[in-house]
């Protein structure tokens, strides 16, 4: 058995966190009351609470209407620039090293903001938590776009002209139902021809249509969630064999990452319990599965809870969680030489030492 401590000190990494989806619930309630931003609870503990159980919906759209309170507290820089840096270091404290954090810039310009101050406050935030936490982390950007509004394109052209910048990837996020990747299909091309990197949320509340479409029409190099990639896998007879279907096995011949989120999934209605969350079966079939928090606000969760779980669920070790930490952190948007120099660095050193003793 792993302990508790253990697993905070585990090097982690982390592909699928969004900004407003893990601030500190303290850091809410004092927002608010700057903005004059009404909470539907005043005590901090009690808001905690209160999204956790909100966002315990069975529906993507219900839990969804949780980040209007998020959102609504993150509209001015320094506010922004508080969260980002928050995060890093609430991440840190929990052991991951290398996180990439995505949030959409278009959902923070009601106070007047524009895209490039949005990011650029975020980036402030992410230096200084970076500064300032208890253990090292490199922490980088994902700017998503919301999938039912038709920004796609703008917040593409941002990720590029922040490439140099702290910003990383792109990615698609919202309502996935009735909102396929096909509409954005412009930007996915865009970034194509720039060399440069994305992600989409597809298969989470949509099924197989939508995680082809996000491979084979948008190119996408990883996918948000992707569980539902599990419909194209069956077994023979005597249920021993699995058999892919050619999509489930153009994902695992590609060794496309699948980011996957098992308490966001359950709190969604993407999946029935742990025991039975695709993971199980994904990693036993050698697909390139990674473990994420999604929204560690909405799910009261942390790296090292979604690993605890996950050991519970399906018996993990430390040998587990080291290749989920090593296929994460090759998975990454960071430049090769970067990743390598964490995976040689930070995470086989500590796995190493770890597993001999
Ligand atoms: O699991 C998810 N699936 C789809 N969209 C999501 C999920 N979690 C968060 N967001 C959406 O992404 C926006 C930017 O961070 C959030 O405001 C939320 O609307
Ligand atoms: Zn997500």
């Amino acid at each position: 058995m792993i302990s508790p401590e253990q697993l905070v000190e585990a090097p982690k990494v982390l592909l699928h966190d969004h900004l407003d989806g893990g601030l500190r619930p303290e850091t809410i309630v004092e927002l608010a009351r700057e903005i004059g931003h009404e909470l539907p609870r005043s005590d901090s503990a009690e808001l905690g609470q209160w999204f956790v159980e909100s966002a315990d919906s069975g529906s993507l759209e219900r839990y969804l209407e949780t980040f209007d309170h998020t959102v609504a507290v993150m509209q001015n820089a320094e506010a922004i620039t508080r969260v980002a840096s928050e995060c890093v270091q609430d991440l840190a404290a929990d052991g991951v090293v290398y996180a990439e954090i995505r949030y959409a810039p278009e959902q923070h310009l009601r106070e007047g903001l524009s895209l490039e101050q949005v990011v650029e406050a975020v980036r402030a935030g992410f230096e200084h938590g970076m500064a300032n936490a208890e253990r090292p982390i490199v922490a980088r950007q994902l700017l998503t776009a919301m999938r039912h509004q038709a920004r796609s394109m703008e917040i593409a052209r941002l990720a590029v002209a922040y490439r140099d910048a702290g910003v990383v990837g792109f990615d698609i996020a919202g309502a996935e139902a009735g909102y396929p990747p096909t509409r954005h299909l412009d930007a996915f091309e865009y970034l194509q021809r720039e060399n440069a990197h994305f992600t989409i949320h597809a298969g989470e509340a949509f099924g197989l249509p939508s995680i082809w479409q996000a491979i084979q029409w948008c190119g996408a190099d990883r996918l948000g969630h992707g569980v539902r990639i599990i419909d194209d896998i069956t077994y023979d007879e005597t249920g021993e064999k699995a058999e892919l279907g050619l999509l489930a096995a153009y994902v695992r011949d590609r060794r496309i990452p699948l980011e996957m989120c098992p308490s966001s999934n359950l709190q969604t209605g993407a999946a029935t319990s742990l025991a039975e969350h695709p993971i199980g079966l994904l990693a036993k079939l050698r697909f390139r599965v990674t473990v994420n928090t999604d929204n560690r606000l909405m799910s009261g969760t942390s790296m090292s809870r979604e690993l605890a779980l996950l050991a519970e669920a399906f018996d993990y070790g430390l040998a587990d969680f080291r290749w989920f930490a090593i296929n994460a952190m090759k998975s990454a948007f960071l430049p090769f030489d970067e990743r390598l120099t964490i995976i040689d660095e930070v995470i086989k050193p500590w796995y190493t030492k770890a597993l001999a003793g």
